[in-house]
């Protein structure tokens, strides 16, 4: 079984958290993509969408897939969205694909965040991913040295730009004992928008695609 398929396999099971009439929120990359596909299956059981990112927004309405601003929206009932790396206590690092800052806003807007991911996300210690921090431009030498403080190696994600107009620093070689400690700590840093960890709001349900079948983890 490919890690795609694993990835696919999760994601249909995360239709099972999809109930008539919900707005629901949409998480970006190859599994919220695979996610998106399925719920087009059903489309017609739901009312409508909020996305994550650009690329996420014009997926769903290829799909016909009504897709809301999340300020029109109001709370959402479900957020379904992939992950980097996960811990058995459902502690994420997020924004390989970049959508980490409107992911987590709508993850916050949201009363329950399903994660959907391939079992190899899952992982004892986060870190070994390198951590991604949406910066303001300007700051983003500041946002560097600071991290360089904490242990980290920053590296420019290089000719990439956010939905939101800012810059990518995927910081590697950080073991995150206390993830909770960590996100907060990131995000006092002048200039950064949010990290990738999601752990103060951690996810609610982890739906994991491996070769022997799917695993939840709540
Ligand atoms: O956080 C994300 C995008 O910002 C994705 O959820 C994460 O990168 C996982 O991607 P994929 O589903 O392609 O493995």
């Amino acid at each position: 079984m490919s890690q795609d398929a694993m990835k696919k396999a999760a994601a249909e099971a995360a239709l099972a958290f999809v109930e008539p009439g919900m707005i629901i929120g949409i998480g970006t990359g190859s599994t919220a993509n695979h996610f998106i596909d399925l719920l087009a299956g059903i489309k017609g059981k739901i009312d409508a969408t909020v996305a994550s990112s650009i690329a996420s927004a014009e997926r769903l309405k290829s799909h016909g897939i009504r897709v809301l601003d999340l300020n029109e929206a109001g709370q959402l009932s479900l957020y379904v969205d992939g992950a980097d790396e996960s811990t058995e206590h459902l502690h994420l690092v997020k924004g390989g694909g970049g959508a980490l800052t409107r992911e987590k806003i709508v993850a916050g807007a949201s009363d329950k965040f399903v994660c959907i991911a391939d079992d190899s996300k899952l992982v004892r210690t986060l870190g070994k991913f390198p951590l991604p921090i949406e910066v303001i431009p300007m700051a983003r030498a500041l946002v560097a040295r600071e991290m360089v403080k904490m242990g980290g190696n920053p590296v420019l994600r290089q000719g990439f730009t956010t939905d939101n107009g800012n810059v990518i620093l995927d910081i590697h070689n950080l073991t995150i004992m206390n993830p909770v400690e960590m996100e907060d700590r990131i995000n006092r840093i002048p200039g950064v928008v949010t990290n990738g960890l999601f752990a103060i709001r951690p996810a609610d349900v982890l739906i994991l695609g491996g070769v022997g079948g799917v695993q939840t983890l709540i």
